[in-house]
């Protein structure tokens, strides 16, 4: 949280990702709806039953009726009205029956009365019974809907939890389904996940996941931040990609083109290789980022050189190895010149380039590794290793260096500034703080100098130093 109270920009949701999300949802789930109603029908009507395609019996009457409801109650809490809150948690009610009867007569043999309500496929080993694992999901399912819409307190945070587990049970039926796996859960064949109810899973699931996005913990998801982005784009790669070099791999071993070790071996070595890239790649980023963030909190944007806080961290620092060194640290102190009257005659980007054109001469006067920083508006400084005779015969170089190139600026005379300077080992420079203060103390007064008409020479009234172009 930022001082305002407000969450910080990157936390916040990005409107345009949620409003896709939100755009989406009702498709997904009408999709849900259209196929359950289909089997739904089919078990009713054995002539349009056999008119789909084979295999559609593998999603039993229960199922597809949770699906539905699921589905139904989703749909419902998506948008306010006390009534749609109530329909909606009906319906997640009833599919919690429908599966705590089903997860009865798994267990115990014993469910509520409503794990077969339409056992149509006499010659199943358990007539529409729907499987252990599609119970369990649907179950699940039924809590996350029920708790779709808390924001805060305890049960955001099961919601989050549950909804958590809701796609782990997806990926655990997901990996048995394309690993032929069917005995995953303890189930039989036979009543093994279809692809029907796998796309069904998949898509409730990432409704959940995406609505839990607007509340809870699953909000990093559609945040605007970095690491969001980040999130956004390798999640998929992250969930998927696994599947698929093992599914490769597995298919590969079992049409005989390589020995199953080797594929396992295979696939295993391209998981690692490619998770450690993306390693690799969320630390380049965030490298990035923090030198982004450490130029930013050191450096003045408009002119590129060091602002307070970098002159100050730079400047603390060389004193103390200037010490060590037993040399001498000088610090010059500007203050551009009429850059009020650029600005308020020619306009503020004039002003800017001036305050460029200062940036221009300093660096071609001064060594790269001393350093120039600016402090705020028309003040810039400079750390030199250095006495005060090497500050002035600066100086004079600045002052030949800013004559030189007036065509570059946007004063005639070329940039004018005033200047003090300040050495270590003065009285009153025994900290980096001290020797600014002191170089902004003399530039001061040689501005009033400047300011009543006078033109100091280079060395004149001490170590101050005043210049006009
Ligand atoms: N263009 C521009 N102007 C700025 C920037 N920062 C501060 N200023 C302006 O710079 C001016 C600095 O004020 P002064 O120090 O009185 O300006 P000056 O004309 O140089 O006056 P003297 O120092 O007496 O010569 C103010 O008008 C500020 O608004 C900036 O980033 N760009």
């Amino acid at each position: 949280m930022s001082h305002t109270g407000a969450p910080a920009i990157s936390l916040q949701p990005d409107i345009a990702i949620l409003n896709r999300l939100r755009a989406i949802q009702p498709l997904l789930l009408s999709l849900v709806g259209l196929v359950a109603a289909v089997v739904m029908f089919a078990w009713w009507f054995p002539a349009l039953g056999r008119a789909l395609p084979d295999g559609w019996q593998l999603m039993k009457f229960n199922t597809a009726l949770g699906m539905a409801l699921c589905s139904l109650s989703l749909h419902l809490s998506g948008r306010g009205g006390r009534r749609r809150m109530r329909g909606a948690a009906l319906a997640a009610l009833l599919t919690v029956m429908l599966a705590l009867s089903a997860l009865g007569m798994h267990a115990w043999g014993g469910g509520l009365g409503l794990e077969t309500l339409f056992a149509g496929d006499a010659e199943s080993s358990r007539p529409g019974l729907m499987s252990l694992q599609t119970a369990s999901y649907l179950l699940l399912a039924a809590v996350v809907a029920l708790l779709i819409r808390q924001r805060k307190s305890r049960f955001s945070s099961l919601a989050d939890a549950l909804t958590g587990v809701l796609l782990t049970t997806c990926l655990v039926v997901l990996a048995g389904y394309v690993f032929g796996a069917a005995r995953l859960f303890g189930q039989e064949a036979e009543v093994r996940t279809s692809p029907h109810t796998l796309a069904c899973m998949l898509i409730l699931a990432f409704v959940a996941v995406a609505r839990r996005s607007e509340y809870g913990y699953f909000s990093v998801i559609v945040a605007l931040g970095l690491g969001s982005k980040m999130a956004r784009m390798l999640a998929p790669v992250a969930l998927l990609l696994p599947f698929l070099l093992a599914y490769i791999a597995a298919h590969g071993a079992a049409r005989g083109l390589m020995a199953s070790p080797y594929a396992l071996a295979l696939s295993t070595t391209l998981t690692s290789l490619v998770f450690f890239l993306l390693v690799v790649l969320m630390a380049r980023r965030i490298n990035e980022l923090e030198n982004d963030l450490r130029d930013l909190s050191l450096k003045d944007e408009l002119t590129g050189l060091f602002n307070r806080r970098g002159c100050y961290l730079l400047g603390e620092q060389s004193l103390r190895d200037a010490r060590r060194a037993r040399s001498t640290l000088s610090v010059l102190y500007f203050d551009l010149n009429h850059l009020k009257r650029v600005n308020d005659e020619l306009g503020h980007d004039a002003g800017d380039r001036l305050l460029c054109e200062m940036v221009s001469v300093m660096k071609l006067g001064l060594r790269a590794n001393d350093i120039l920083a600016r402090l705020g508006g028309d003040e810039f400084v400079a750390v030199i290793r250095g006495d005060l005779h090497e500050s002035r015969r600066v100086v004079r170089r600045l002052r030949e260096t800013a004559r030189a190139r007036a065509a570059n600026s946007p004063l005639e005379q070329g940039v004018s500034f005033s200047v003090g300077s300040a050495a270590s080992g003065e009285p009153g420079a025994d900290t980096f703080d001290g020797l600014v203060r002191l170089a902004d103390q003399r530039m001061y007064a040689q501005k009033q100098a400047f300011r009543r008409g006078l033109e100091p020479a280079d060395d004149a009234a001490g170590p101050g130093l005043a210049m006009n172009g």
